[in-house]
């Protein structure tokens, strides 16, 4: 059965967006980091702390493949370096997948990430200046895999229900 990916950068929505998108379709959400932590018994933060982010990166890979190989329909919301990590991009592609890049502004995602960064490791210790900084750089060299996805949502300025009636429209 059909899996729903979103995709995209850290705060751009993905799991916020899956919810609701869940609600509509009547489609099971699962949420990519949900998923390893509940199978490692880790937080993500505990993970990249203690095993490591190179550990974190085969974790994910291997949690997004027993996903994509489940019988039933889901939605399924990766966590924001996914799609860039052990080819993971190349399964965005999938006959049986439909994947959607949530794609957001530097400026959107600063917003949302300088309020909301405490549990992303990757970010967790920069101030609002250092952290504009790094997201351009670091959005700019993983545009590359965002870009497989097979559809493209931009999400600057919108409800999280307009986000959702967009990819309703993709799937209509
Ligand atoms: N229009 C919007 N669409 C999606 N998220 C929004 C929107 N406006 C504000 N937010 C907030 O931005 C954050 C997005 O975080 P999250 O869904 O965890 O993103 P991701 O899973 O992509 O990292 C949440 O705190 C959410 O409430
Ligand atoms: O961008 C990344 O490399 C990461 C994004 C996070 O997910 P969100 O995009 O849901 O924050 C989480 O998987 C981990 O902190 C690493
Ligand atoms: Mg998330």
């Amino acid at each position: 059965m059909k899996k729903i990916v979103l995709l995209g950068y850290m705060g751009c929505g993905k799991s916020t967006i899956a919810k609701e998108l869940s609600k509509k379709l009547e489609i099971p959400f699962i949420d990519l980091d949900e998923f390893i932590e509940e199978k490692v018994k880790m937080t993500i933060k505990t993970i990249f702390a203690e095993k490591g982010e190179i550990h974190f990166r085969k974790l994910e890979h291997e949690c997004f493949v027993e996903l994509l190989n489940l019988p039933e329909a889901v939605i399924i919301g990766l966590g924001g370096g996914t799609p860039c990590y052990a080819n993971n991009h190349e399964l965005l592609k999938g006959e049986n997948v439909l994947s959607v890049y949530l794609k957001a502004s530097i400026d959107t995602l600063v917003a949302r990430l300088s309020l909301n960064k405490s549990n992303r490791p990757l970010i967790a210790d920069k101030n609002d200046v250092e952290l504009k900084e790094f997201i351009a750089t670091h959005l700019f060299e993983r545009s590359y895999y965002y870009n497989q996805a097979q559809h493209i949502v931009t999400v600057d300025k919108q409800t999280i229900s307009e986000t959702v009636e967009d990819i309703l429209k993709i799937l209509a």
